[in-house]
């Protein structure tokens, strides 16, 4: 798919901008702080609903406005279709199909996908283990956009979980009688039906990206690997069932996961009465990213570090072409973090997408084999040049 039409309106610096788009590559050249991140961040956006550098909404909207609206066009094929969603910080975002009557933002999920390289990545590598679990479960909803609903589930029933334990925790330490636990059973129940969804989507989403990203290695950084993605459960016995990957044996049926999680969940409860907060299940689970024999973070150099989050970036996208969905490819800012042999091998590799969106501070940043449109980002104009 590609995008035909971008339109903002006081959307980050922007009051209003129309962008129209061509398949192929499109690169945003300006200086620094001139908006360029902010129009790919906007397309991304409509992909995953959510930012790649912000959690919140808030600064999303224009300084001084109450709501943002981003709108693009889109071509699949044959079809066309008309996206809308207006962001309001604070209350229920909106979402619009073809001008149609409201429809929930979610529904919207799967009409634009991105895959979208940023500095941010690294944090892939680097960062904590809710990087990870965060990257798993976007690529589960791109594969997959009723996964939205389950994620959501999961998320809700999680904090309400935690709202019970967290007053029996008060209760305890005031020296109360403690609580009725028959409605915790009926929580855990919750959680570990959630739970067991998303803990499978993950397990095979992992097996599933394990070549690709053992092949992107190797293309980015030959020789350099193997890389092995492994999947730590909070929810597996001592013995470490169900990991990804690895674990031939591991639980992988709804029903063996959803036992694993009640397991977990009876076996940590005192723990979790104690401590008031739900200590196992897919929000504490880890992916452990291997290079050779070593956990990537805390042994991988800066530039391995480097060459795996774009490997896993560059597997997501092979993944969803190969399930036949083509997404947009995002660069923001990333060749200027690169050597010359990766920033090469990266430009190579991305250079045939349907729709290449690159943008960079100035014109030798952009790789020569991504030659294509060129727009000029200064000060919230953007002007095909
Ligand atoms: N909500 C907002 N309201 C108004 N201006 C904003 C808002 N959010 C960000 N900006 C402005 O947008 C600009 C940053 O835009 P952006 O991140 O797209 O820059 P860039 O061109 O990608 O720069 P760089 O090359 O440094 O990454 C900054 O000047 C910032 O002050």
């Amino acid at each position: 798919m590609h995008v035909t039409h971008l339109s903002l309106a006081d959307f980050r610096s922007y009051a209003r901008i129309e962008v129209p788009l061509d398949p192929g590559v499109t690169a945003f050249v300006g200086a620094n702080g001139q908006g360029k991140t902010n129009l790919v961040e906007a397309v991304g956006y409509l992909a995953s609903l959510g930012s790649h550098r912000v959690s919140s909404d808030t600064p999303l909207v224009r300084m001084g406005a109450e709501r943002a609206v981003i709108r693009a066009a889109v071509t699949q094929g044959e079809r066309s279709q008309l996206v809308e969603l207006e962001l309001n910080p604070g209350r229920a975002n909106r979402a619009r199909i073809n001008r149609s009557s409201q429809v929930r933002p979610r529904d919207v999920l799967g009409i634009v996908r991105t895959v979208l390289f940023a500095p941010e990545d690294l944090a892939l590598v680097k960062g904590d283990p809710g990087e990870r679990r965060r990257f798993l479960d976007e690529l589960i909803t791109a594969r997959s956009p009723r996964m939205a609903g389950v994620r959501s589930d999961y998320d809700r029933v999680l904090k309400q979980r935690n709202t019970l334990l967290k007053s029996a925790a008060m209760a305890r330490r005031h020296g109360g009688r403690g609580m009725d636990l028959s409605t915790l059973d009926v929580w855990d129940q919750h959680l570990a039906q959630v739970g067991a969804e998303l803990l499978a989507q993950r397990l095979d989403l992992i097996e599933t990206l394990q070549p690709l990203t053992d092949k992107a290695y190797e293309q980015l950084a030959p020789g350099g690997g193997p890389v092995a993605l492994e999947y730590r459960s909070s929810s597996a016995g001592a013995e470490g069932a169900a990991s990804g990957g690895a674990g031939a044996e591991a639980p992988r049926s709804r029903e063996e996961l959803y036992a694993q999680l009640m397991a977990a969940l009876a076996g940590t409860r005192k723990q979790e009465i104690e401590r008031g907060v739900t200590l196992v299940g897919p929000h504490r689970d880890e992916l452990l990213l291997k290079l050779g024999q070593l956990p990537a973070k805390g042994y991988a150099s800066h530039g391995e570090s480097w060459s795996y989050a774009l490997a896993l970036r560059l597997a997501s996208y092979d993944l969803q072409r190969a399930e036949g969905n083509e997404p947009v490819l995002v660069l923001d800012d990333v060749f200027a973090e690169l050597d010359a042999r990766r920033r090469e091998r990266l430009a190579e590799l991305v250079a045939p997408g349907e729709q290449v969106l690159v943008t960079a501070a100035v014109d030798d940043d952009v790789p020569d084999v991504l030659a294509g449109v060129r727009f000029t980002v200064a000060d919230g104009t953007v002007e095909r040049t």
